[in-house]
């Protein structure tokens, strides 16, 4: 792939650019806010000046809703050989693209599962989407070509392609992804009304579980009304785990001691099966979290400490996996929680001791 054209230069649109220029390709950036695709070119994801002629792949980073009627638009004005779009729903686009009459031997649905609660080209990353699933929705009637274009995309953000129905791809979503959110944005929701006190005692478990609470609420609107009725069934069966918890919990606070024992043996068994499902998440390149040891080192709040303790961790030799930063609220110190695997992490432990860092 030579060249592309980046409609939405938002986190995700920018993101793209930003790995396809790195790797040489010439990208046209467009956004109906021309002030986010100026900001997205100044951080070298590309140029705004439009095209000359059609480039190889035109990649639509807009809201769910707009996929149809932005690919109308830009096969219209023929801008691309081959289209593809990024967005977190797959069927309700895909109903739109074929309405509208789109050529839809030129567009394969796709959905890079990598982003974050933030949003805008300021946020957006060349390396967001090394060693993402990528999935890519291509019909009986995609071309091959467009195919292999969309495969070109993937490798070259450094995502690894999955091939699904977008329904199935909805389903899936709807589990790892939308009902996830709504369930973050319950528990945020209860932060909102609590008391200055309580809150500010949060540490890193509730960090971690609302993380995603964060996000848009007008691209989050959109995603959820896209995949509204599959959202809904996860979060009805949901919805009657947390009756049994709650149940169970109010057995475990009883006087009579049967009762007692019922409600911790159900939620002994919530648990225990709740931390199957989490094992079942796997790691980055699909390597299972089990693997790796996490060292959280504590870092203070002065400039200098993050670059020190990489510098540090690299003349290790021990390739770090993953990185968490943790804010302690009011406090000038941070944990930075460096995950290696499991063999590795007491080299690197011996060698940030060595180094003066106080390792949790
Ligand atoms: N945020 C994530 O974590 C994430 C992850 C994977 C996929 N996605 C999908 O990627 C797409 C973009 O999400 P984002 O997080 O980058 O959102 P964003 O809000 O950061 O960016 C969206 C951009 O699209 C632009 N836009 C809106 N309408 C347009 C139009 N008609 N023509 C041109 N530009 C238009 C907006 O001005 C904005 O700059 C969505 O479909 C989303 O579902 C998001
Ligand atoms: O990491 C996050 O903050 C995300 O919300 C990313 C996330 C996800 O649920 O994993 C969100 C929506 C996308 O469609 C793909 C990825």
């Amino acid at each position: 792939m030579r060249s592309a054209v980046v409609v939405g230069t938002g986190l995700i649109g920018t993101s793209v650019a930003l790995a396809l220029s790195a790797r040489g390709v010439t990208v046209h950036l467009r956004d109906a806010d021309p002030e986010a695709a100026g900001i997205a070119a100044s951080l070298g994801a590309g140029t705004v000046e439009a095209p000359t002629a059609a480039v190889d792949l035109a990649v639509l980073a807009v809201p769910p809703a707009l996929v149809g009627s932005v690919l109308a638009d830009a096969q219209a004005a023929g801008i691309a050989r081959h289209y593809t779009d990024v967005a977190s729903v797959k069927a309700e686009p895909r109903e739109d693209v074929v309405v509208l009459g789109c050529d839809t031997a030129r567009y394969i649905g796709g959905h890079p599962m990598a982003g974050g609660e933030v949003s805008g080209p300021t946020a957006a990353r060349a390396d967001l989407f090394e060693g993402c699933t990528w999935v890519l929705t291509p019909t009986p009637d995609t071309g091959t070509e467009t195919l292999n274009t969309a495969l070109e995309l993937v490798a070259t953000c450094g995502g690894t392609p999955v091939v699904m129905a977008a329904a199935e791809h909805d389903r899936a979503v709807g589990l790892v992804s939308h009902a996830p959110h709504v369930v973050a944005a319950l528990v945020a929701k209860r932060l909102a009304k609590a008391g200055e006190r309580a809150v500010s005692l949060a540490g890193p478990g509730v960090r971690d579980l609302t993380r995603i609470a964060g996000g848009d609420p007008d691209l989050w609107v959109d995603i959820l009304s896209a995949n509204a009725g599959v959202v809904a069934d996860i979060l009805e069966e949901l919805g009657s785990d947390l009756g049994d918890a709650v149940a169970a919990l109010r057995a475990m606070a009883a006087t009579d001691e049967a009762k007692r024992d019922a409600g911790r043996q159900c939620v002994d068994a919530l648990l225990r099966q709740g931390r199957s499902g989490r094992r079942r998440i796997a790691g980055k390149h699909g390597i299972r979290p089990a693997r790796y040891r996490t060292l959280g080192v504590m870092v203070g709040d002065q400039p200098g400490q993050l670059a020190r303790l990489f510098a540090d961790a690299d003349r290790s030799g021990v390739n770090i996996e993953d990185i968490h930063l943790e804010h302690s609220t009011g406090r000038l110190t941070g944990v930075v929680r460096l995950s290696v695997d499991q063999r590795a992490a007491p080299a690197l432990e011996d060698a940030l001791h060595s180094q003066g860092w106080r390792i949790q």
